[in-house]
């Protein structure tokens, strides 16, 4: 009985997350301007808020205040709950192989928050009204969002979700750590999930004030996130993941730096 409740929280947490997910892909990219919601005007009723358009601001400095704190919550809840000390506190309280489950559970109910409560903020600063421009910019969004999904399957799509964990408990098997591993993007560079989102956050071709506050505040709470992030990596992995660093770049590809070291691609991380 236990084991099948865990198994359907993390299939309703995995839906919940993925629902929400496609809702901020259209959050971010202002879903009610586009050609999209001018060809199906029912879309813009299923995303009547984006992070420039959509509500009122009400007065700036309130709208500031708010947006400034729905981001620290976000990336507090994110650095907090992702630290190896919180996960082993965590499953201590509860199955562990909810753990995971429990953590997407809160990260998607920060990000609805965060759409819910979020102030689009005018003016708008510029504009790319060029063919060309807007072509290479919105390219450059879905190259992004492509990018952060592909990465999650490059990792281990169902392990960073919690569904891996979830299943293996119900069918009685061992819940195996996830492994390091550096294929495709993660030969050049060292966090192509987090460069996903830095592109598709600030390739807008319609820049507001509110929009670049979130492309900055996120830009900030990634850069604090990736140092906290390779604290833990090198703690697990020692010098396999010293020499990764010394070789590959960490969000910003460098031509003819590539990981050539098969030998650190696949140790195995502290759960
Ligand atoms: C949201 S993912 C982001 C991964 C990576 N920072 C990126 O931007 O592509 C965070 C999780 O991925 C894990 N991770 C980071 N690099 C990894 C790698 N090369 N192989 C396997 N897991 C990795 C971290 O330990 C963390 O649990």
């Amino acid at each position: 009985m236990q084991k099948g409740l865990i198994l359907l929280f993390g299939i309703v947490t995995y839906l919940f997350f993925f629902v929400a997910f496609l809702y901020f892909i259209a959050f971010v990219g202002n879903l009610q301007t586009t050609a999209l919601a001018d060809a199906w005007p029912a879309l813009v009723e299923l995303v009547p808020y984006s992070v420039s358009f959509g509500r009122e601001t009400g007065p700036p400095a309130l709208a500031v205040a708010i947006n400034l704190g729905l981001i620290a919550l976000f990336g507090a809840q994110h650095s907090i709950m992702a630290r190896s000390g919180f996960k082993s506190w965590l499953a201590s309280h509860l199955p562990r192989s909810a753990e995971r489950s429990v953590y997407v559970l809160l990260s998607t109910a920060l990000l609805v928050l965060l759409m819910w409560q979020w102030r689009p903020m005018g003016p708008v600063l510029w504009s790319v009204d060029a063919a060309v421009g807007q072509v290479v910019l919105w390219s450059l969004v879905a190259i992004g969002f492509a990018m952060v999904f592909v990465s999650t399957f490059l990792i281990d799509h169902f392990d960073l979700f919690g569904l891996k964990q979830v299943w293996s408990q119900f069918r009685g098997r061992e819940v195996q750590p996830p492994r390091f591993v550096t294929p495709l993007f993660y030969r050049v560079v060292r966090h192509p999930l987090y460069l996903g989102f830095l592109i598709a956050f600030w390739a807008a071709p319609t820049m507001t004030l509110g929009h670049l506050l979130f492309a900055a505040g996120m830009s900030a709470y990634i850069l604090v996130g990736v140092k906290l992030e390779e604290r833990d990596l090198v703690r697990y992995l020692g010098s396999d993941y010293e020499r990764y660093r010394e070789q590959v770049p960490q969000l910003v590809p460098v031509p003819g730096r590539a990981w050539r070291d098969r030998a650190g691609r696949q140790s195995a991380m502290a759960d």
